[in-house]
């Protein structure tokens, strides 16, 4: 049966799970996003979202940016030039926003530079840190950062990426971890900042730590994230799914998942299943015209617009070894859902098919809200 074809038996239709009055569309599930900090509200033609990417020299800014938006292989980030000027990236993709590489040697409390405009517009600064390094001036200088950042704009996210723990051992990460979340609640406390949230990630380019730790700092921005859990929890349960992702697929950030909790190998394994099925697509897929994408490239289109949302044709589905199946479906050309189901789940793919359609229409209509 495919997607645009009812099924008779209507029992665990998505559909009627939305237009039940206990409101799936209007009351987010507890959030993820602290108290202090929060999404973006998204106003038209308000600027991009900004994100910040600083810490120290060689710390692996550039190559996160490279790894994560341009695709570039990690090994190859070994080449690459020190940065010497603020790199603005406009990146385009389910959301606009922009990302801005500081170089690590800038000292922006110098006095050249005007800190109200790069901090106020900004949604989150993610600050990293070289963990096979020394870090403790890398340490004084994220404080400085932290304390500046209150005069101009309190409620930025502030993650810190622990970065490069690809070389450590899972011991050494923790303690790392440990030391750098104390020596900085310790600071901050003494300088009478004791209630600035900070959230922490353990990263590395080498494996797919960095895209879930951009994934969890970009979903805070994002004023959508309760409703799309909800539609994910209600397609979840009325197709018997085990775990639902709603991936950007260019950059494989995962923009929502449903409310069960995420275990790394089946994030792992719908990430590879996204790079499968977009290589096959790149060699073999058939030419989509205006809806390839460059997900760099500026554009004027923005989330919603009707074009976003044509042709969502794409699936695929993958039989595993340990009796699972992984179904990926093309929700528009931003984004795909990606579901890992039991075989016995997966019989009824008319239903699945049926519900799918009407989650992504659903969608639709969010991010039109929002618009
Ligand atoms: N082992 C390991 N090395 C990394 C990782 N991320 C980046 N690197 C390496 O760190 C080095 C410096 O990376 P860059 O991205 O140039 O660092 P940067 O922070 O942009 O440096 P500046 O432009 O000087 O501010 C490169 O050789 C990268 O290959 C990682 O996760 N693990």
């Amino acid at each position: 049966m495919t997607g645009g074809s009812r099924p008779q038996k209507l029992n665990y239709s998505l559909e009627r799970w939305m237009q039940d009055p206990s409101p799936p569309l209007q009351s987010p599930t507890p959030s993820k996003v602290s108290m202090q900090n929060g999404p973006i509200p998204r106003v038209r033609g308000a600027p991009r979202p900004r994100l910040l990417l600083q810490g120290q020299r060689r710390s692996g800014k550039s190559s996160i940016s490279s790894v994560v938006f341009h695709k570039m292989p990690p090994t190859e980030t070994l080449f690459l030039e020190s940065t010497t000027r603020i790199q603005k990236e406009p990146v385009n993709s389910f959301m606009d926003f922009q990302v801005w590489d500081f170089p690590g040697q800038i000292d922006y409390n110098d006095g050249t530079f005007d800190l109200e405009a790069i901090f106020s517009d900004t949604g989150a600064l993610i600050y990293v840190i070289d963990a096979q390094d020394e870090y403790l001036e890398a340490l004084t200088r994220l404080h400085q950062t932290i304390i500046t950042i209150q005069r101009f704009n309190p409620s930025i996210n502030i993650e810190v990426f622990i970065h490069k723990v690809d070389g450590l051992s899972d011991d050494f990460k923790l303690d790392t971890q440990r030391d750098i979340v104390q020596r900085t609640t310790d600071e901050l406390a003494d300088l009478g900042y004791d209630g600035v949230h900070i959230n922490y990630h353990l990263t590395s380019i080498y494996d797919h730590s960095i895209f879930e730790a951009f994934s969890k700092v970009i979903q805070k921005l994002l004023p959508e994230l309760g409703t799309l859990e909800n539609l994910l929890n209600g397609l979840v349960s009325n197709c018997r799914i085990e775990k639902a992702f709603l991936f950007d697929v260019l950059s494989k950030i995962y923009v929502a998942t449903d409310s069960s909790p995420v275990d790394v190998q089946s994030y792992e394994i719908c990430s590879d299943y996204i790079d499968v099925v977009l290589d096959m697509t790149e060699i073999y897929g058939y030419d989509r015209g205006d809806t390839e994408v460059n997900p760099i490239e500026e554009s004027k289109s923005s989330i919603g617009s009707t074009e976003d949302w044509s042709l969502p044709d794409q699936s695929s589905v993958m039989k595993l070894q340990n009796g699972m199946v992984l179904f990926l479906r093309e929700i528009n050309k931003f984004l795909a859902l990606i579901c890992i189901m039991r075989k016995e789940s997966f019989e009824k793919r008319g239903l699945i098919d049926y519900n799918v359609q009407v989650f992504q229409q659903a969608l639709e209509k969010v991010f039109e809200l929002h618009r």
